[in-house]
């Protein structure tokens, strides 16, 4: 078992080979994690990689195939869900109508018969962090959506178990607001010391909250690791592409021992390898991807540069902007500052030039996997 950063203390949660099956849909396949105490955890991954579905049996709302669950180092299969001592978030989560925010918030506790100045405090410090003091006294259906999520939240938040699941518990909200709330999420976390497993499709949201990200694709886990490390060194192509907006570039490539040089034929390109890569890519030949970030790429004069072609596109992404030059059948997405699109012509001869090559990562064609340097 795991005990790293816990102090030897067992991890508040820890994943055992656990599989789980809707008919012929094997929804997880032998799902192994493990969440540190006080950490905040995401796990990311497309519609349908098995996010829900991790979450809910971890609460004990469906029971796995096969493998473990453990809570605090208990394995925790033959518990009822409210023994569990998990709290889930979903989105969406429904409010009594006829209820104040208050009386919401304050639910769980009056079901657990607390003193009602126990009740009365703890309702008033989760409202302050929430900053929805104003709605207490009020309906739900007097609430904006931004307040209803809050007081949803708080009636979660109100109750001190020893780890939060939150299943896409944002996805509702507008994207300041959401911003706002991960922000403050982040923040609650940190403060009081809660355990959060999170599953969100979003990697921009993994990217802003997570101490750690767990990859799930098709029911399988990719990758553990901090966010930039799944970026800088994604585990696979799948992954590579999933993280980062525009996407990275990939082009099919030949190494040439001779030179040292890689061939992007479909661009009539060659390159140096970079040297990180370079005894991989010798080792593999050919039958390889090389992955480049378009923040990699820089726009220079043709004349000089590796690869030149036609600029054919620039989309503005606010301060930056996505320039897609043609070369050859081959596509360079490179970003740009946008204050230097004004300077550019569409049609016009235009070189691409990678900067940053040590960044450059390659992956198998036909397994997918990044080639380890
Ligand atoms: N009750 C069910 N019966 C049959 N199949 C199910 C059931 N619940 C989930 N599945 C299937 O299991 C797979 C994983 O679903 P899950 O909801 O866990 O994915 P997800 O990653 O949470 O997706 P999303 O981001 O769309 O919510 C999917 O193929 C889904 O169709």
């Amino acid at each position: 078992m795991t005990t790293a950063n816990t102090g030897g203390r067992p991890p508040v949660l820890r994943l055992e080979a656990v599989s789980k099956r809707f008919r012929d849909n094997q929804a997880l396949g032998e799902v192994d994690f493990t969440v540190p105490d006080a950490s905040l955890t995401v796990i990311l991954g497309p519609a349908g990689a098995g996010k829900t579905t991790t979450l809910r049996i971890i609460a004990g709302l469906e029971t796995p195939e096969q493998g473990r669950v453990l809570l605090g180092g208990q394995d925790v299969g033959q518990w009822e869900p409210r023994d569990r001592n998990v709290a889930m978030i979903f989105d969406n989560l429904a409010l009594y109508p006829n209820k104040s925010g208050y009386d919401n918030i304050a639910s769980p506790l009056v079901i657990r018969r607390e003193p009602e100045g126990t009740i009365r405090e703890r309702v008033e410090a989760i409202a302050k962090t929430l900053q929805i003091g104003h709605v207490l006294g009020r309906l739900p259906k007097t609430m904006s959506g931004g307040e209803k999520q809050r007081v949803a939240l708080g009636r979660a938040l109100i109750r001190t178990p020893q780890l939060f699941l939150l299943d896409e518990p944002l996805s509702s909200l507008d994207a300041k607001l959401r911003i706002e709330l991960r922000a403050e999420l982040r923040r609650m976390q940190r403060e009081q010391g809660y355990t959060f497993l999170m599953a969100t499709p979003d990697y921009h949201e993994a990217m802003a909250i997570a101490d750690t990200v767990i990859m799930l694709s098709k029911g399988r886990v990719v990758q553990v690791d901090a966010p930039q490390t799944i970026y800088d060194l994604p585990a696979d192509r799948e992954t590579a592409c999933f993280v980062g907006a525009p996407q990275i570039n990939l082009f099919e490539g030949v190494y040439d021992e001779g030179t040292g040089n890689v061939r992007i034929a479909a661009a009539g390109v060659t390159l140096a390898a970079p040297a990180h890569l370079a005894a991989a890519l010798k080792a593999k030949g050919r039958g390889f991807e090389l992955g480049i970030r378009p923040e990699n790429l820089a726009l220079t004069s043709p004349e000089d540069a590796p690869a030149a072609g036609e600029l054919v596109d620039i989309e503005p992404l606010g301060p930056k902007s996505v320039a897609t030059v043609r070369v050859k059948d081959a596509e360079f997405r490179v970003l740009i500052d946008s204050r230097d699109v004004p300077g550019l012509a569409l049609n016009e001869p235009i070189g691409v030039t990678p900067v940053h090559t040590e960044r450059m990562v390659a992956f198998d064609i036909e397994t997918g996997l990044r080639l380890r340097a």
